[in-house]
């Protein structure tokens, strides 16, 4: 089943919380039609299903901590291989949050060839959130847990962006303005992408 995702592309999508990573994924899904991979996703989707790890991964998420490496790493592994055969490649959002995971990725599945980093400022990722969490009913979107969500970004997982830069993999993406007025950096970027993605 392993072989089915042994040279998938793989691009990995790190950034802050509430940074746009979902919806940069998005764009690039449409248009270059990769396969979308949020590990917070999948993560949501165990909990939805009630079952006994997803009242687990829950409590861990409410507080803004991070599931452990092994249960996150299965459920990427799993998800990618059932889109294996339909799949031009992964885009991998929200993974890895700490170096250890991304050494881990690649023992058991393989290399990314580009990391990209969203990238955004505390104040605008803190203020997305909050506004998001108005509607999203997500247990993670209010102010307490996303002060610790951020705190925890710049520890574990902004280290994750000085390992890949030493590859010369990284691509960052800062976009703080309306999605509208970004055209031309997600067109630049996306360029980009695009020639890593052939
Ligand atoms: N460039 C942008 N300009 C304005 N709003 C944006 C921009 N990008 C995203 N948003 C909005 C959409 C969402 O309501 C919110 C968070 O974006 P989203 O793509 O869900 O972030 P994310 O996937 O990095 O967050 P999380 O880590 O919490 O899953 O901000
Ligand atoms: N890669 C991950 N490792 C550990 N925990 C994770 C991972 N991805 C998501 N999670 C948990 C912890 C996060 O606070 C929540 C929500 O993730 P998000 O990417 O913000 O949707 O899930
Ligand atoms: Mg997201």
């Amino acid at each position: 089943m392993a072989d089915k995702i042994k040279d998938a592309k793989i691009i990995f999508v790190v950034g802050g919380p509430g940074s746009g990573k979902g919806t940069q994924c998005e764009k690039v899904v449409a248009k270059y039609g990769y396969t979308h991979l949020s590990s917070g996703d999948l993560l949501r989707a165990e909990v939805a299903s009630g079952s006994e790890r997803g009242k687990t991964l829950q409590a861990i998420m409410q507080k803004g901590e991070l599931v452990p490496l092994d249960t996150v790493l299965d459920m990427i592994k799993d998800a990618m291989i059932a889109k294996a055969d339909v799949s031009k490649g992964f885009l991998i959002d929200g993974y890895p949050r700490e170096v250890k995971q991304g050494e881990e990725f690649e023992k058991k599945i393989g290399a990314p060839s580009l990391l990209l980093y969203i990238d955004a400022k505390p104040e605008t990722m803190v203020k997305r959130l909050v506004k998001r969490g108005e509607t999203s009913g997500r247990a993670d979107d209010n102010e307490e847990t996303i002060k610790k969500r951020l705190d925890l970004y710049y520890k574990a997982t902004e280290p994750v962006i000085a390992f890949y830069s030493g590859r010369g993999i990284v691509r960052k993406v800062r976009l703080e303005s309306p999605l509208t007025g970004c055209s031309q950096e997600i067109r630049r970027e996306g360029m980009f992408v695009m020639k890593e993605m052939s």
